[in-house]
């Protein structure tokens, strides 16, 4: 097995029912994608979305409750997603860590939720400006990995995205060097900590638009994106979709 190669759309707190119309003109520009194609849609659309994508586009939850049911007013547990049609979820994005202050042990057992249901968990990790300026981006991405990531996480259950804060809506990227150097250290660090490390899906997210991604897809250990964005628009994410299947 090697890496699967996952375009992934997360619309964050975009999208209404009006806009299930991109799934159409999606599938409609990549009739036959070779990679996997995600959209992570807000979770009221999530069912009325399953139903429109059929087998080619696969939707996720952007976020699930560590416990499996009970008193959580708002919260959404990963049976729920699941049974609205998600397959995967996007978990510890950094708008989550920072608006609702999550944490790594708190993103773990999210993850270790997900997967009790049989759900992809999209562990999200990444430095702030701050913290890449201080020279910390590998120690701060490391100490993500090792607190986000739960016992029992493997290549198959498991994708890991790099999104750099700084990056995320500004449409400023680093540079591929620098998008290589995390990734290297990402896949090196995994190994120990999961079972078949050097085949698990390593996304990089922020910024990535059709004219950049063929760059970041060249990249050693970039298994494809996380977009957020770019994936309004079915025009744009296809630009991004097509560019992942055309890379080796
Ligand atoms: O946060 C992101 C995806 O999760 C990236 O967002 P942008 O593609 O809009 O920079």
């Amino acid at each position: 097995m090697a890496p699967r190669k996952l375009a992934a759309g997360n619309w964050k707190m975009n999208g209404n029912l009006a806009a299930l119309d991109q799934i159409d003109e999606l599938r409609a520009a990549c009739p036959a994608p070779a990679c996997d194609v995600l959209i992570c849609p807000p979770a009221v659309l999530l069912h009325p979305m399953a139903a429109r994508a059929g087998d080619m586009i696969a939707v996720g939850g952007q976020d699930c409750h560590a416990n499996a049911a009970g008193a959580h007013t708002g919260d959404i547990a990963a049976a729920q997603l699941k049974d609205a049609g998600a397959t995967y979820v996007i978990l510890g994005h950094s708008e989550r860590r920072a608006d609702h202050g999550e944490t790594d042990a708190q993103v773990a057992a999210k993850a270790a939720a997900a997967h009790a249901v049989g759900l992809i968990a999209i562990i999200c990790v990444g430095e702030t400006e701050a913290e890449r300026d201080a020279g910390s981006t590998l120690d701060v991405i490391g100490t993500q990995l090792a607190g986000s990531i739960p016992a029992g996480a493997d290549a198959a259950n498991t994708v890991i995205a790099y999104e750099p804060v700084w990056a995320i809506g500004t449409g400023r990227t680093p540079t591929l060097d620098q998008i290589a150097e995390v990734h290297d250290f990402m896949r090196d660090r995994l190994t120990g900590h999961m079972a078949g490390a050097g085949d698990c899906s390593l996304l990089y997210g922020g910024s990535v638009k059709p004219g950049n991604a063929a760059e970041i897809f060249a990249i050693a250990n970039v298994d494809g994106a996380l977009v957020g964005g770019a994936s309004l628009k079915a025009a744009d994410f296809a630009g991004i979709v097509t560019a992942l299947d055309a890379a080796n």
